[in-house]
């Protein structure tokens, strides 16, 4: 018997719209374009449905097949990886966010790299006024054209959805959509120097893993949503890396010293009580990656039940 489930401020009934996002071309390393089918694979959908969820966009032929997207001739932006891919893909995936939301859904995103970051909030945000992110991550994901080292699109969503930074002309579709006092970081700890002006000129509240040490994840959760204020609709973009590498070791940029599995679990689960959880992205899942064959299950399975926690799995 399905569990039943406390009613949900910001969408209509209880259905789950899966977004599939199988895509790595934010970033080098191949593999974690099979992110949503191992979380599909290890029965996310059904868990969710034994949550009391009514989950649609996990069919047979529901995966997308982003390589048909993939331009002859990419746009130069200085040292830039894919630019036209990348925009290409995230503006396929706002208009599934977008429109999962409109139809008073909760948009749930399977990754893929977290360049489809610009795609989720901007669609969410295209839909819910006032929307509040929550941006779960060892990175900030806020570099520019100008700040990244990298080149990797995934290291630079945040500044994309604000608009701040060098205009970028393959993302001509994305207009600026979140403020910088509506965005609240958790779990950094490996923030570029670029990207820590950013911040700090734009007063944005972030509690790195140093805050999540001084005042526990209880006091950070409270914080957190206090900031966001008391009634607006919530965005969750969580990047398994923010969990320590123990946790969650197949990711493409591990970094030590981050959320413990239970810090990670209680981020959801505080969010889902605020009954204002409208979309929500899991990202960076690399089943490429990891030691061996324990660590990929291992970090699949933990993917599946921060979903759960942020959509009402409860211990007791
Ligand atoms: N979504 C991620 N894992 N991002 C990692 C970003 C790392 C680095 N800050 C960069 O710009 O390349
Ligand atoms: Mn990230
Ligand atoms: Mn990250």
């Amino acid at each position: 018997m399905a569990a039943s489930l406390p009613p949900q401020k910001y969408t209509r009934g209880h259905t789950v719209g899966l977004v599939l996002a199988p895509f790595s071309g934010g970033q080098p390393r191949g593999g974690v374009e099979h992110g949503p089918n191992q979380l599909l694979e290890n029965g996310l959908a059904k868990q969710l449905r034994a949550l009391g969820w009514t989950v649609e966009g996990d069919g047979p032929d529901a995966m997308p097949d982003f390589e048909s997207l993939r331009p002859a001739k990419e746009l130069v932006h200085g040292i830039l990886k894919n630019p036209l891919f990348v925009s290409r893909v995230t503006q396929k995936i706002h208009e599934l966010v977008k429109k999962t939301c409109a139809e008073g859904k909760v948009a749930l995103t399977l990754g893929g790299d977290h360049s489809i970051g610009m795609g989720t909030v901007s669609g969410s945000a295209a839909v819910h006024d006032n929307l509040g992110v929550i941006w779960v991550d060892a990175h900030a994901d806020i570099n520019t054209a100008d700040t990244t080292e990298s080149g990797n699109l995934h290291g630079c969503p945040m500044s994309f959805v604000m608009g701040i930074g060098p205009k970028v002309e393959a993302f001509s579709w994305l207009k600026p959509c979140l403020r910088p006092s509506r965005i609240v970081y958790i779990g950094l700890r490996d923030v570029d120097q670029g990207e820590k002006r950013i911040l700090r000129e734009n007063g944005i509240k972030a509690f790195s893993m140093h805050e999540v040490d001084k005042y526990g994840i209880g006091r950070v959760m409270e914080l957190a949503i206090a900031h966001l204020g008391a009634d607006c609709p919530i965005h969750l973009s969580f990047d398994v890396d923010a969990l320590d590498p123990s946790v969650a070791p197949a990711t493409g940029t591990p970094v030590r010293g981050g959320l413990s599995f239970r810090e990670g679990h209680y981020i959801c689960e505080s969010i889902f009580e605020t009954g204002r959880l409208v979309s929500m992205d899991i990202m960076e899942v690399n089943p490429q990656l990891g030691a061996d064959h324990a660590s990929l299950v291992q970090t699949i399975q933990v993917g599946c039940s921060l979903v759960r926690s942020a959509l009402g799995e409860t211990l007791l």
